[in-house]
């Protein structure tokens, strides 16, 4: 115990991102866990170079995706080989607003809300053991926590190989993809204006939520630099993903940016078409989200 808990704190020494480190009574969590995954890796790199079409990693249903997702993120040498395509969460529809329901301690991760938060793809399992009515129950619970993922429903798991391979989930250049099917969805209840998307997107028996601002106007690309960064540096360790394309007043094309925790990306992407309408969008998934908090900064970086 002594040994891991001293080796936990040099590591979060020379960690430049303090959110990576998660303390447990016997010694790093997120450590072991990316110890073993990043030793996997290589092991198989080393076997059969550059043969591997796609790895599919299948965690038991305990299993946080966090410090899983973050080793592609943060690994260097592992991101020299492989990149993390998207996480696929099946869902057994039968059992899961039990799990998604319960109650746990505060300091006690709900293993089940946080495999629907961070999916990029999520299949709706055992369909035929369920009802209409349930099954909408239940997707309409995930979509509240997951406002980004593409639902498909499924027996026995039978769904498109296109549906979990080849997914792009990380890819800035189809996060407009991603935050266009959110925008697909929020229309049916939604009223357009000049700022849509004020349905709330929020429960309050749950902790882990998505919000969706989708906007017109131009925004001040510094302002929204500085705006994120500061949130992913504040909050990066509640925040587990967020997408985004946005109109912004330097230049005449896109700029799309995506993160996971404390790590952001963005870049410039396509052009607007001259007789397209500019629309802003952004997703955040995380815990304890602030939704006021969130849309008043957004407004502020609003031209
Ligand atoms: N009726 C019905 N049964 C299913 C379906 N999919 C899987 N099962 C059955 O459910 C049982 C348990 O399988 P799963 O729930 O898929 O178990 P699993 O995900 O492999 O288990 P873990 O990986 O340990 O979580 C098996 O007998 C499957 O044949 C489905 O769509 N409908």
């Amino acid at each position: 115990f002594g040994e891991v808990d001293i080796d936990s704190s040099l590591v979060a020494n020379h960690s430049s991102v303090a959110e990576d480190i998660v303390m447990v009574n016997n010694g790093c969590l997120c450590c072991t866990v990316r110890g073993d995954l990043v030793k996997m890796l290589l092991k198989l790199m080393k076997q059969k170079g550059d043969k591997f079409d796609h790895i599919v990693i299948e965690t038991t249903g305990l299993a946080k995706p966090g410090p899983v997702i973050e080793t592609f993120c943060s690994d260097e040498l592992v991101s020299k080989y492989v990149k993390l395509d998207g996480v696929v969460t099946l869902v057994d529809c039968k059992h899961a607003m039990q799990h998604l329901n319960e109650v746990k301690a505060r300091w006690v991760v709900n293993e089940a809300v946080e495999q629907v938060a961070y999916a990029d793809r999520i299949i709706l399992n055992k369909t035929d053991l369920v009802d209409d009515t349930e099954l909408e129950v239940l997707t309409n619970k995930i979509k509240l926590i997951n406002g980004m993922a593409q639902m498909k429903k499924a027996m026995f798991g039978d769904v498109d190989m296109d549906f979990v391979l080849g997914i792009g989930g990380y890819d800035l250049d189809r996060i407009e993809a991603a935050v266009q099917l959110n925008e697909n969805k929020e229309t049916a209840h939604c009223h357009l204006g000049h700022e849509h998307g004020h349905h709330h997107d929020h429960v309050h028996d749950a902790a882990v939520t998505s919000v969706s601002i989708v906007s017109e106007g131009l925004l001040d690309l510094d302002e929204v630099n500085d705006w994120l960064e500061r949130l992913v540096d504040e909050k990066g360790e509640d925040l587990y993903r967020l997408k985004g394309v946005i109109s912004v007043n330097e230049s005449t094309g896109r700029f799309v940016f995506q993160g996971v925790h404390s790590m952001l990306e963005g870049c410039p992407a396509k052009p607007w078409e001259d007789d397209e309408k500019r629309i802003s969008k952004l997703v955040f998934i995380g815990r304890n989200l602030d939704e006021a908090a969130l849309r008043k900064a957004f407004k502020g970086c609003l031209l």
